[in-house]
């Protein structure tokens, strides 16, 4: 499938955004107004008068549904796994893979609950990333590669798009892309991921530490081949793709918030159709998020990854069309208005 934009190149993601479409003004200012007429005091619905509002901007229409839900877990594995930065071994991300596949992990229960297909696609398990504290983590060509398998994921019919990921080691590759995008010490981002005692997050700060030092580069497109894995790229790739399609976008934790970070880091207006789905208890998230600018759907202390709080927000977002599409008017029920 051709994309509506070709990656032949790297650099044409700076240029991006003005070939990309917006929100539309027109029908979200109709969802307002709907919202306004609604048997509740007005506003009472709080973020989902809002939600229901971004739905409308970006399916360009008043009365927006979800039809069909994707989700999409892009696997990778990292070079950076030398560096004892994971508790657990790096085999992992295949078997996780195979549990996906089977039904067993907690992402098939919340997409099973609140209506997402799921779909995982594990990209060259076999051949991991290199290891930044000694190289780029990937060549250009790889980098583009992955980002491509990521929009090529995307279902052109999808009304809205969950994104997840699943890869031993890049909870440390998450706060390595932050710690470049956006500044700060190592240890500002680091946290425990899958559960690293004191001595492991240890090592995941000099790890990030050593590859900050060995390479300067801080544009987004250097810092995403040079610290990033397969996956992440694949997120990027994907979240562009289901831009193309004004398909909006529920991002999950700190690991695909920091993939999503590099768009950010290009043109902040890439995310404009990019829902937070929670903020993970992975205490790098919230400072990622202010970096951002962006509030989170929820704030349930999970710190899972694989795409699980954006599921579970997808069941907020099919509640706020709930109550937008379903709820009467002050008019048709006959309530008098204030
Ligand atoms: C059984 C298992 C299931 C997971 N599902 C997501 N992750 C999460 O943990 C990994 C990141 O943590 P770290 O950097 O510490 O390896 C990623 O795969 C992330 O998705 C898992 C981790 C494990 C062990
Ligand atoms: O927030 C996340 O994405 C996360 C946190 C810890 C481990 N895995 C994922």
């Amino acid at each position: 499938m051709t994309m509506p934009f070709s990656l032949t190149s790297l650099d044409g993601l700076a240029g991006l955004v003005d070939k990309l479409p917006t929100s539309d003004a027109t029908a979200a200012q109709a969802a307002r107004a709907r919202q306004d007429t609604l048997t509740k005091p007005p506003g009472s619905l709080g973020l989902l008068e809002d939600l229901a509002v971004f739905m409308a901007g970006w399916r360009r229409t008043p009365r927006p549904r979800i039809d069909r839900a994707q989700a999409l877990v892009f696997a990778g594995n990292h070079g950076i796994c030398a560096q004892g930065v994971n508790p657990f071994p790096q085999v992992v991300t295949a078997q996780m893979v195979q549990n996906f596949r089977a039904g067993g992990a907690a992402i098939n229960q919340l997409c099973g609950v609140n209506g997402a297909e799921l779909s995982v696609i594990p990209l060259d398990l076999d051949k991991p990333t290199r290891d930044f504290t000694a190289e780029p983590a990937m060549s250009e060509a790889e980098c583009r590669e992955a980002l491509n398998r990521g929009a090529e994921a995307v279902d052109a019919e999808a009304d809205i798009l969950v994104l997840g990921e699943m890869g031993i080691g890049n909870s440390t590759v998450a706060a390595a892309l932050a710690c470049a995008l956006f500044g700060g010490r190592a240890e500002d981002w680091v946290g425990p991921g899958a559960g690293a005692d004191d001595a492991g997050v240890a090592r995941k700060i000099a790890a990030i530490e050593a590859g900050l030092t060995l390479h300067p580069e801080r544009d987004p497109v250097s810092v995403l081949r040079t610290f990033g894995g397969r996956e992440q790229a694949a997120i990027c790739g994907a979240v562009l793709a289901a831009r193309a399609r004004r398909t909006p976008v529920l991002l999950d934790g700190f690991i695909c918030t920091s993939a999503a970070a590099v768009l950010h880091a290009v043109d902040e207006r890439l995310l404009d159709h990019a829902l937070i789905g929670h903020v993970s208890a992975e205490p790098g998230h919230r400072r990622l998020l202010q970096a951002l600018g962006k509030r989170p759907v929820l704030d349930v202390d999970m710190r899972v990854g694989e795409g699980t709080g954006a599921a579970l927000a997808l069941g907020v977002v099919r509640a706020a069309l709930a109550c937008h599409n379903g709820m009467a008017t002050f008019e048709e029920a006959g309530v008098t208005s204030a």
